[in-house]
């Protein structure tokens, strides 16, 4: 390419990225451009920044959005190509593939009060999420049949801002039923979850390592995931946990009640399910996926063992675990309570280097919030407070604002937060910007600073429940498109919510 020349990719990789999206399609809820959907009145236009990440490259470059998909990448000087069509200049800011959160607790039905489709799916535009696939717990009923998926599917209609992926649960009650399963992943989910410790939701009991070996069986015949909530409780229970009276305020107590062996046992167990996942195992083609990885050490090392022999296994890991360490989780403060908790500054290290080094592949949000009142964050007892950090709006910011001390770089975060989710939920038109691609992008500008105070608009449920608030950050998203929709800008909605659900075909 002659210098300051500029150079059109037109339609490159339709034909490939086509013929995969046939295997996954997304259903358009509304006509794209419909009333409503978007802030901007084109369904055919060009965007464009001096740093637009894609072709594994950050540099100047604009994008020409049709349709819902994008249609061309025009690098470089792109001026000349920018033709008749309406042109949205971002100068500055990047313009990065949408995120996708493979882990958030959405709640509906029957736990709206927690959380919800609508608030839940606005604070992800407002933070850049383009796709959410939704966690088969915490609703009620949870997500493990092909009845309660339909109700899921139901609940959502109208009312979603960004597309929607449902996981299925692989419960004690499907796990060895092969045709229950089969009806289940027939009806769409992308994979399933399940707990090997319990799950805290009465209606989801944990699965044990046959569960999860006849489970990935089936799986493995529709080559989708297994996510894994990788905490078992150790057979031998550590002296430390036999210690006499300890204070429930204190954030100590939490820790020693929930060791990193709790993961390790569950790695431990793990063994032979990773095994068969290997070539000519008996679920080759299956896939584990460990959710919410939080022990750098032994859990990590089984993990990195397993890989390097060939188990198909990935991992998450979350912000939460990236930006605070337990010295400074406040006692009595129950807004960090989370499972696997959040363990030590060293820990938090290692977790930085294994995801710098690839070892982790991705990462989520596992935004899991409840009412206020069941944080007891009066009463601060870490013992019989709700687990779930809810975070769902800032994971963006908060990723970027602690990453930018170990150097990361904007394609690192497209990698975590797009690429390798695209891939973990089958999404193979999604998580990129590519010719034939989905038009999900956000716009942000990593360089704005802001104080995540109550001036500050939040668009989860209960924002009083999140550990963020009151943090420094940097990193403002702009402007959000899904299909090709704004749905968010400038702090506004899109009047009609217009995101699809998206089922396994
Ligand atoms: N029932 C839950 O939402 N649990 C969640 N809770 C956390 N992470 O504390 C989870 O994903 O394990
Ligand atoms: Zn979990
Ligand atoms: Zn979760």
């Amino acid at each position: 390419m002659a210098a300051g020349k500029g150079r059109v990719l037109p339609l490159l990789a339709v034909a490939a990225a086509l013929a995969a999206a046939l295997l996954y399609t997304a259903p358009f809820s509304k006509s794209l451009g419909g009333e409503g959907c978007s802030l901007l009145p084109h369904g055919h236009f060009w965007i464009a920044s001096q740093r637009v990440v894609a072709l594994g490259r950050v540099g100047p470059a604009a994008v020409e959005v049709k349709e819902g998909l994008i249609n061309a990448i025009a690098v470089g000087d792109y001026r000349s190509f920018v033709l008749r069509r309406p042109l949205v200049d971002y100068g500055d800011a990047v313009i990065m593939p949408g995120l996708i959160d493979v882990h958030a607790h959405l709640d509906e039905p029957g736990r709206a009060e927690w959380e919800g489709f609508s608030t839940g799916t606005r604070a992800a535009a407002a933070g850049g999420i383009t796709t959410l696939v939704d966690m088969p717990l915490n609703s009620f009923p949870s997500t493990v049949s092909e009845e309660t998926l339909k109700l899921k599917v139901d609940a959502a209609r109208d009312k979603l801002y960004v597309d929607v992926g449902f996981w299925g649960g692989l419960v004690p009650e499907n796990a060895l039923n092969p045709s229950k399963l089969e009806s289940l992943l027939n009806a769409g989910v992308l994979g399933l979850k399940s707990f090997m410790c319990p799950s805290g939701i009465n209606d989801f009991p944990m699965t044990n390592s046959t569960h999860i070996e006849e489970g990935l069986v089936t799986l493995a015949k529709y080559k989708r995931p297994l996510l894994i909530h990788a905490e078992r409780i150790p057979d031998v229970a550590s002296d430390e946990e036999l210690d006499g009276e300890l204070d429930p305020r204190s954030y100590a107590t939490y820790l020693k009640s929930r060791t990193p062996a709790w993961e390790e046992s569950a790695v431990r167990d793990l063994k032979r399910a990773m095994k068969d996942t290997e070539v000519g195992g008996r679920s080759e083609g299956a896939h584990l996926h460990i959710v919410h990885l939080s022990d750098s050490k032994t859990s990590l090392r089984l993990l990195k063992d397993a890989k390097h022999s060939g188990a198909k296994v990935t991992i998450e890991t979350c912000p939460h675990y990236l930006a605070f360490s337990a010295e400074e989780v406040p006692d009595g403060d129950t807004r960090f309570k989370c499972s696997p908790p959040i363990r030590d500054a060293a820990n938090k290290e290692n977790l930085w280097e294994a995801l710098l080094d690839g070892h982790i592949d991705m990462l989520s949000s596992d935004h899991s919030p409840s009412t206020p009142d069941l944080k007891l964050m009066e009463e601060g007892n870490f013992m019989k407070a709700w687990g779930g950090i809810s975070s769902l709006q800032f994971v963006l910011p908060v990723t970027w604002s602690h990453g930018k001390k170990y150097g990361i770089t904007l394609n690192q975060l497209a990698s975590w937060w797009s690429e390798k989710p695209a891939e973990l939920a089958g999404q193979k038109n999604k998580g990129s910007i590519l010719p034939g691609y989905h038009a999900d992008i956000v716009v942000w500008n990593p360089e704005a600073q802001f104080h995540l105070d109550d001036s500050h608009a939040v668009y989860h449920k209960h924002r009083n429940i999140s550990a963020y608030l009151g943090n420094e950050l940097s990193g403002k998203v702009l402007s959000t498109f899904v299909r090709g929709n704004l749905v968010f800008a400038e702090g506004k909605h899109a009047g009609a919510a217009c995101g699809a659900t998206i089922l396994a075909k």
